[in-house]
């Protein structure tokens, strides 16, 4: 049996959805359902488990501005709950994943390439420069350092096929103004299908981008929506990082890109970014679409 923690969410239901269709045996856990921060009552709630997937989390609504206001949860979900989970899992010798997140670098290595999964995180508490999320995210991986049988997925800025408020595509096609920004993305599809590859194919523990091979800038997303039929909206962009920060965020944004070669390399199913998008918009729902349905 394979327990997701926090299935119920954007990223862990999208897991949730591809294990049940795939005829696994999944439990969802919820806060509900025991105590996150007792290592006895989440231990009793895993049970027996073969596997464990933590897609829990703090992430804030409607983005990552909200973890500003509410640091606490924030804290507790990304940096404490990781640690707990490491101890269950390890006193009952359970395999498990960790979700994090590429928002812990900003940019590009200094010759322009993709951050490995040895680089150290440029956006976190230690740099002083992140956001409280980041920060926390950082210090979720770092609680994990010397943790056994852990695969820590690094999911960055998830987009699919279906409109919701969470998704890249969307929040790109309702922003009133957009940053120009460079990145690596992950097709959230994928990314379930990563869990489900560590679940069933047990590659070697670490840490893992689990992004899309290459990186995408907002204008060619943009136009490949354009291109698509999906919008004919004209655009707006702020002028300047600036001008974002003063008018759109309250907490500096990481835009940056990744390096998934030893993703690749160990197996992960992961396709190019433009090919990903590509699948995502030309099987596009929209809300209204889905609504109807
Ligand atoms: N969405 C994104 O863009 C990205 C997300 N991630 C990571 O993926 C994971 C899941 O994110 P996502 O699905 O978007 O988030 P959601 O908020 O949609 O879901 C997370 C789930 O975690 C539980 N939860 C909420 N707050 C807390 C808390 N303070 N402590 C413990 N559990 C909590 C809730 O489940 P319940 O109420 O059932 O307990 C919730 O449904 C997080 O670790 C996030 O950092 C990484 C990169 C990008
Ligand atoms: C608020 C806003 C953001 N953006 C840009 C900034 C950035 O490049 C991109 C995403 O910014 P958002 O504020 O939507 O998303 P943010 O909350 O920063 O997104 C993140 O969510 C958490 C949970 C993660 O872990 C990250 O990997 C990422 O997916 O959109 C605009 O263009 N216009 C806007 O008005």
């Amino acid at each position: 049996m394979i327990v997701v923690l926090g299935g119920s969410g954007y990223v862990g239901s999208s897991i949730v959805n591809l294990l049940s269709s795939q005829g696994q045996d999944v439990r969802v856990l919820s806060r509900k359902d025991c105590n996150y921060y007792d290592p006895a009552s989440l231990g009793e709630a895993v049970g027996n488990a073969s596997f464990l997937i933590n897609a829990a989390g703090y992430t804030g609504r409607p983005n990552v501005d909200a973890c500003e206001q509410h640091k606490h949860e924030c804290l507790m979900g990304n940096a404490v709950l990781p640690g707990v989970v490491k101890e269950v899992c390890e006193s009952k010798k359970l395999p498990w994943v960790q979700i994090s997140s590429g928002c812990i670098y900003t940019g590009t290595r200094e010759d322009g390439s993709g951050f490995t999964e040895s680089d150290p995180p440029n956006f976190s508490f230690r740099y002083d420069n992140c956001s409280f999320y980041s920060g926390t995210k950082a210090l979720g991986e770092e609680v994990l350092a010397d943790a056994e049988q852990c695969y820590v997925l690094r999911l960055r800025i998830p987009f699919e096929n279906l409109d919701n408020p969470r998704n890249y595509l969307t929040k790109l096609l309702r922003y009133q103004r957009l940053l120009r920004a460079t990145n690596s993305l992950t097709f959230l599809d994928e990314f379930a299908k990563s869990c489900l590859y560590c679940a069933e194919s047990r590659p070697e523990p670490g840490i893992y981008n689990v992004t899309n091979t290459g990186c995408v800038t907002t204008d060619e997303v943009v136009e490949r929506l354009k291109s698509h039929g999906i919008t004919d909206k004209e655009f707006e962009f702020f002028d300047s990082e600036e001008e974002f920060m003063q008018k759109a965020a309250i907490a500096p944004r990481s835009n940056c890109v990744m390096n998934n070669e030893k993703a690749i390399a160990a197996g992960f199913p992961l396709s190019y970014v433009h090919d990903a998008l590509d699948l995502a918009m030309s099987n596009w729902i929209s809300e209204e679409t889905s609504a109807t349905k």
